[in-house]
């Protein structure tokens, strides 16, 4: 399977794991073959080369789309992966978020294979997030503020990925819901919080895609069936 063939566009379910956590053989299958639609390797903090191969060593026999999602140029490993997705924090007054973290990965990597790299617009909305504290973002924005946002992101930026973060904790459905009605080609990510098939179909009737993370360490593989329920 190569990345240009996936159809990323049509999942509404990811989970996200993250290589710094641990999960034995057995939850590493259930997750697997929970339904959800792709794996997410993903992280803020301590994320290494060998934590993030050492994951995917663990995930990558199970046919699943596998998606590394870098937090910064040294993350950014194509081996054994179908897809990056790499964000972009737009709500940050520091644009090494935005564009500086990428400018130097692309001097340090003049053979970036691009048609595996999926740009996504982060809308980050937990400052006590490792996200939001390393980004410093600017969380205290109103549904049209996010909204705002959103519509930069698809109709000037031309972002295929929309990703409303509230890594976490649950968000407001009300934020969610102004930026899929701003917002026609994108793809609208939701990721914060999920950790029930209420909050799974809530958010899921707004974002086109939801991302399911701490509820996998936290709550276990049957919390993490009970989401994807929910949204297929
Ligand atoms: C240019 C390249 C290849 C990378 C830079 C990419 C950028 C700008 C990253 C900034 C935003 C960021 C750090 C994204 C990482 C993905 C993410 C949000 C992971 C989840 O983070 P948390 O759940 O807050 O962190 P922990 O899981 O580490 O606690
Ligand atoms: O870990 P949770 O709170 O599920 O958030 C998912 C994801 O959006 C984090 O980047
Ligand atoms: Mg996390």
């Amino acid at each position: 399977m190569t990345g240009t063939h996936l159809k990323w566009k049509n999942w509404a379910h990811v989970t996200k794991l993250d290589p710094d956590k641990h999960l034995d053989a057995a939850a590493v299958e259930a997750v697997a073959t929970s339904g959800t639609d792709a794996i997410l390797l993903s992280g803020t903090l301590n994320v290494t080369r060998e934590n993030l191969a050492d994951l995917r060593e663990q995930v990558e026999d199970y046919g699943i789309p596998l998606v590394v999602e870098p937090a910064d140029p040294e993350g950014a490993v194509f081996e054994g992966v179908d897809l990056l997705f790499v964000p972009s924090v737009l709500n940050t007054p520091d644009a090494r978020w935005v564009v500086g973290k990428h400018q130097q990965w692309a001097l340090a990597c003049p053979e970036i294979p691009w048609e595996q790299v999926v740009p996504e617009a982060y809308i980050v909305l937990n400052p006590a997030s490792a996200v939001g504290r390393v980004t410093r973002a600017v969380c205290d924005l109103k549904p049209a503020e996010v909204a705002a946002y959103a519509r930069c992101a698809e109709h000037y930026f031309h972002f295929p990925i929309v990703y409303i973060e509230y890594s976490g904790t649950y968000g407001d459905p009300a934020v969610v819901r102004a930026a899929s009605e701003a917002i026609t080609g994108a793809s609208l990510y939701y990721g914060g919080g999920i950790d029930s098939a209420e909050r799974a179909a809530e958010m899921g009737r707004y974002a086109d895609t939801i991302v399911v993370g701490n509820a996998v360490y936290e709550k276990g593989v049957e919390t993490l069936k009970a989401t994807v329920k929910a949204v297929q």
